[in-house]
């Protein structure tokens, strides 16, 4: 079952000000769609509608399918919608590029309750009063029972919003909207206060403030040692690398992906891939090293963080490292699901001291750096 996340990037941010469209700002020290992009790693497939004038500034999204938005928002959706088509995801979520700082529990709610209702959309209780007013004089009140703030992503059934949105009429302001008119039931989940969408001005120094206040920033770290044993090749980092010696473990003995794996769980504080993998359980033997890494991940992100960078030494005389550098950062980005940009893969000889320096066998040490908004 697959679900695809459609960020609307179109707009060109008229209310917030500023020399370029607000997508395009930096909050952070990235750009606020950097940001809002990286809230939906989890999705198998991700659309980001860009306007036709900012295709030259999406350099950085490579991972995803770029399409060509309209002039509202409505018409920017449906053709996230439309580059759809061939891979016909059962879940969508459609998001505004405009809200960097979506808290993963309001993405994962959404996805969830899409198991039971074919739309469903975050939004907040009105907890104001609220006033009618002209001229800055209050005019009337207005009751704010059953009032809510629409927030987004806004989540669908594929087929059921793709089917709403070709045979609406008019435009309208959310998906919400467009879906309801076709009939279908929204459920409303929990939205959070985090989850603003930046639209004027003084939005920037508010996001900017959320973000400070609830970055949750990991750094773990991993440490690993493999003997050399009789062999023909060594896996480091997923690559096979011909060697006149192997090293020996219980699974394939990849000492870079350990370490990397280790500084993962050691920055969730949840023990390392003894503890999840024990040596002692005979399923483990021979095993290919990305399923503890893949574990390892998966439970980053299911606690809601994102990988921000690894950083891997190897500590060896031979093999020599250098040439197989390349490819082993690519798939060891691959299988974290990362920009190859985040992933570092290095080596160092220890100047022929010690356990290394004699050849017994291969270390490695690991950093990783996890965020949760
Ligand atoms: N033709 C449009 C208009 C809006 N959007 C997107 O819809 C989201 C919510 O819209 P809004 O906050 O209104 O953004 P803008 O239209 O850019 O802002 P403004 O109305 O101030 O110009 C934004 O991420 C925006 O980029 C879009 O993809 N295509
Ligand atoms: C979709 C939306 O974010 C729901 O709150 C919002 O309606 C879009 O922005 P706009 O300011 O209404 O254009």
């Amino acid at each position: 079952m697959t679900i695809a996340a459609i960020i609307v990037a179109a707009g060109r941010g008229t209310r917030a000000g500023g020399p370029i469209p607000k997508q395009w700002q930096m909050l952070g020290g990235r750009t606020i769609l950097s940001h809002t992009v990286e809230r939906f790693n989890q999705c198998d497939h991700c659309v980001l509608v860009l306007h036709p004038d900012d295709f030259d500034r999406a350099a950085e999204f490579s991972n995803c399918i770029l399409v060509a938005g309209g002039a509202t928002r409505s018409e920017s959706a449906l053709a996230g919608l439309n580059a759809l088509r061939e891979l016909a995801p059962h879940k969508v979520l459609i998001h505004d590029a405009a809200r960097p700082l979506t808290p993963k529990h309001v993405i994962n709610d959404v996805i969830s309750a899409l198991d039971i209702h074919d739309g469903a959309a975050p939004a907040m209780a009105v907890t104001d009063a609220l006033w009618r007013g002209v001229d800055s004089v209050v005019t009337d009140t207005q009751d704010r029972s059953g009032l809510y703030r629409a927030q987004t992503p806004q989540g669908f059934i594929y087929t059921a919003i793709l089917n709403a949105h070709e045979t609406a009429t008019a435009d309208a302001a959310d998906d919400v909207e467009i879906a309801r008119l076709a009939g279908i039931d929204v459920c409303i989940t929990q939205g959070d206060e985090a989850n603003m969408k930046i639209t004027t001005p003084n939005d920037f120094a508010r996001a900017e403030m959320i973000l400070r206040t609830n970055m949750d920033i990991r750094t773990g770290n991993g440490y690993d040692v493999h003997a050399f044993e009789d062999g023909d090749h060594v896996w480091l980092c997923g690559v096979k690398i011909p060697h006149t010696k192997k090293l020996k473990g219980h699974s394939d003995a990849d000492v870079g992906m350990h370490a990397v794996t280790d500084a993962i769980y050691g920055a969730l504080g949840d023990g390392d891939i003894g503890q999840h993998f024990p040596p002692t359980d005979p399923q483990w033997k021979g095993a290919a090293s990305h399923i503890f890494l893949e574990h390892a991940c998966a439970l980053a992100r299911e606690r809601g963080f994102t990988i921000t960078h690894v950083d891997c030494t190897l500590i060896c005389e031979r093999p020599k490292i250098g040439p197989h550098g390349p490819s082993m950062k690519a798939e060891m980005a691959r299988i974290m699901g990362l920009n190859p940009d985040r992933v570092s893969v290095k080596a160092t000889t220890s100047e022929r001291l010690g356990f290394t320096g004699r050849e017994e066998g291969i270390a490695s040490i690991a950093t990783a750096t996890l965020v949760k908004l």
